[in-house]
């Protein structure tokens, strides 16, 4: 089993490779690849980078090569991290992070990438993307390569955070709660209360904790209620309070503190890069696991769910070989609204990137 990480000089990409050398998931004779680029930084620092993991796991260290051009990947898992990433504008005067504003650019470094596995690749490659807007890096992979083998981590941590939150809410663990979030990575979430499963709690004394904590009565009225508090609290933070606006955030409901939670903690100039290498070595160990799981991932569609086609965040079955297909899990009409916006959302935005 070898494992390849674009963008492996990255703040993500580092993290993921020292978990996944901490978690011993490779081998001695597997490979851990660190692809960066030619240009750049990370043409030397890897040399660096690999010289300080060999340092740190020397007793069960795998192969670890490094690559400086897309044709030279070989692995059964690529890791898709490359890219730029969202700058916190904590000013007044400057307009909040887009995810639009790392469209193009993040586009030209999929490309290359997505090209090449199509071209030199043993073809069962599981491509998994991280690098945002995920369902555009989604789509570049899913446009050249086996859309089975594209799996996009939004919609997963997205699914975790909202499994935390919900758990922190009603005082529970968060292995006890089950939930998912589908849709758009970004503001076309849908966290999904209709799938929320408490262990040990009846469905009545479900939907009573979650009447308790849910932001909105309805999903429609959620885009609101998350755009209202979002401004509340980037407000709170524009003013120079920081500690205090995590405070607020504490007390918001936790279907908005899913999205509020990475903005802020990028607007404070701080990242969300641990988390996110955390949750994708996650996935990683699920697929290696070999057993069927069903997991919230971007993917690109053809009609498989609700009849959409292209790239959202949607319920799939994941094994070693990709996604083999959607989990038909029913959603309450309010969401399947909010689901059908997020599509037409990307779609629009799609249309302006690809253009
Ligand atoms: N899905 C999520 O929840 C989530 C969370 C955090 C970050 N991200 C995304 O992951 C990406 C990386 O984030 P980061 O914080 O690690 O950024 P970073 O700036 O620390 O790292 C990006 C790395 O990509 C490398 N890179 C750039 N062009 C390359 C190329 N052509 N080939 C190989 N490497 C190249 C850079 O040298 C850099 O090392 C961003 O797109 C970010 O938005 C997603």
């Amino acid at each position: 089993m070898d494992i390849a990480i674009i963008g492996a000089n990255g703040s993500t990409g580092k993290h993921m490779a020292s978990r996944i050398l901490l978690e011993k998931l490779l081998l001695p004779t597997d490979r851990l690849q660190l692809v960066g680029r030619s240009t750049g930084a990370s043409a030397s620092a890897l040399y660096g980078f690999r010289q300080d993991l060999k340092d740190a796991f020397a007793e069960h260290c795998p192969i670890i090569d490094i690559a400086l051009r897309p044709e030279e990947i070989v692995a059964d898992i690529i890791l898709m991290t490359a890219g730029s990433t969202l700058h916190p504008h904590a000013h007044k005067d400057k307009p909040p992070p887009s995810r639009d504003e790392l469209a193009s650019y993040n586009r030209a470094i999929a490309i290359p990438y997505a090209e090449a596995i199509a071209k030199y690749g043993y073809g069962h490659e599981i491509v998994i993307v991280v690098t945002n807007p995920v369902e555009l890096i989604v789509q570049v992979f899913a446009d050249h390569y086996d859309r089975r083998r594209v799996i996009g981590m939004g919609a997963y941590q997205d699914s975790l955070r909202f499994r935390r939150e919900v758990a922190r809410s009603i005082n529970v663990s968060r292995e006890a709660v089950r939930a998912m979030v589908l849709g758009e990575h970004g503001d076309g979430i849908v966290p999904l209360w209709s799938s929320v499963t408490v262990q040990g709690f009846s469905e009545s004394e479900t939907a009573r904790a979650i009447r308790q904590v849910r932001s909105s009565t309805s999903s429609v009225q959620f885009p609101e209620t998350l755009q209202r508090l979002r401004d509340e609290i980037i407000q709170i933070a524009q003013s120079g309070h920081m500690n205090e606006a995590f405070q607020r955030f504490d007390t918001l409901p936790p279907d908005v503190r899913v999205m509020v939670g990475p903005f802020l903690t990028l607007f404070s100039g701080a990242k969300t890069d641990i988390a996110t290498a955390n949750a994708t070595v996650d996935l990683v160990k699920s697929i290696l696991s070999g057993k069927d799981t069903v997991i919230a991932a971007q993917v690109v569609l053809d009609g498989e769910f609700l009849s959409v086609s292209g790239p959202v965040g949607a319920p799939v079955v994941i094994s070693p070989k990709g996604w083999d297909g959607v989990y038909p899990i029913p959603l309450s009409d309010g969401e399947q609204q909010l689901f059908f916006k997020a599509v037409q959302s990307i779609q629009r935005k799609l249309l302006l990137w690809n253009a």
